[in-house]
C-alpha cells in the first residue's frame, strides 16, 4: 500500500475496445477533477517516445495482446504516486485481467469501485471503423480491433465477474452504453455522486 495514496478514490473503468471509456473519463475529469490514467495513453506514449522498450509494447499493441503486467503496473504507480494531489483516479483500461487486478490492488491500494460500460461486440467493431478513420491509432484497423475484441472476451470479462462478486462493480447496462455520451453520462454521474 502505497501511503500517500490512502483515502484516494480509485475506480477502475473496464470495458471492450472502443466501449467509450475514454469518453466518459474526460467528462468525470471535468466535473468531478479525477486524475486520468489511461493504460493504452501511457503505452502509446512510451511507444512515441521511441524507447527500445516502447518498440517492444508496439509489437504485442498491434497484435491485439496484452504487455507483460509489470510493465503497465510500473507506468500506472509511478503517474498515480506523480500526482497525489489529485482527489481520486480514473484507471482506465485497467485491469485486463483478474490478476492484473488482483496485482494493483496489494502493491498500490484497493480500487474503491469498477465502472463497467457493456456494449456490444459488432457495435464496438463499428464504432473503432469510425474512431481509425481520424485516430491515426496503430490499433483501429478491422484486423486488430478483431483481435483486441477476442483479448477482451478472454482475459478481460472474467474482471467483470471477479468485481460483481466483490460487490464493487457499476455496471452501465448495454441499453444505455449504446445509447449517447450524454445518456451514458447521466448514468455514471449516479455512481460518482455518491462517493
Ligand atoms: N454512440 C456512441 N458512441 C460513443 C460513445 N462513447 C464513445 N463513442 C464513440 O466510440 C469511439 C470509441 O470511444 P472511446 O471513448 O475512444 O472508447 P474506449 O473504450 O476508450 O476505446 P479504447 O481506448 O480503444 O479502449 C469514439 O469514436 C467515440 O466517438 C457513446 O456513448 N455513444
Ligand atoms: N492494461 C493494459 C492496457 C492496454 N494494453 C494494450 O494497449 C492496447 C490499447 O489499449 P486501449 O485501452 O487504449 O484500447 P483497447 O485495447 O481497450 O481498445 C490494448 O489493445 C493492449 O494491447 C495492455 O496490454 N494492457
Ligand atoms: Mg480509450
Amino acid at each position: 500500500m502505497a501511503a500517500e495514496l490512502a483515502g484516494k478514490k480509485i475506480i477502475f473503468i473496464v470495458g471492450g475496445p472502443g466501449s467509450g471509456k475514454g469518453t466518459q473519463c474526460e467528462r468525470i475529469v471535468a466535473k468531478y477533477g479525477y486524475c486520468h490514467l489511461s493504460s493504452g495513453d501511457l503505452l502509446r506514449a512510451e511507444v512515441a517516445s521511441g524507447s527500445e522498450r516502447g518498440q517492444e509494447l508496439q509489437e504485442i499493441m498491434k497484435r491485439g495482446e496484452l504487455v507483460p503486467l509489470e510493465t503497465v503496473l510500473a507506468m500506472i504507480r509511478d503517474k498515480m504516486l506523480a500526482n497525489t494531489d489529485a482527489k481520486g483516479f480514473l484507471i482506465d483500461g485497467y485491469p485486463r485481467e483478474v490478476d492484473q487486478g488482483k496485482q494493483f490492488e496489494s502493491s498500490i491500494a484497493p480500487a474503491t469501485s469498477v465502472l463497467y460500460l457493456d456494449v456490444a461486440t459488432e457495435t464496438m467493431v463499428q464504432r473503432l471503423i469510425k474512431r481509425g478513420q481520424t485516430s491515426g491509432r496503430a490499433d483501429d484497423n478491422e484486423e486488430t480491433i478483431r483481435a483486441r475484441l477476442n483479448t477482451f472476451e478472454k482475459a478481460t470479462a472474467p474482471v467483470v465477474d471477479y468485481y460483481k462478486q466483490q460487490g464493487k462493480l457499476y455496471e452501465i447496462e448495454r441499453a444505455v452504453a449504446e445509447s449517447s455520451p450524454d445518456e451514458v453520462f447521466a448514468k455514471v454521474c449516479l455512481l460518482f455522486d455518491k462517493l
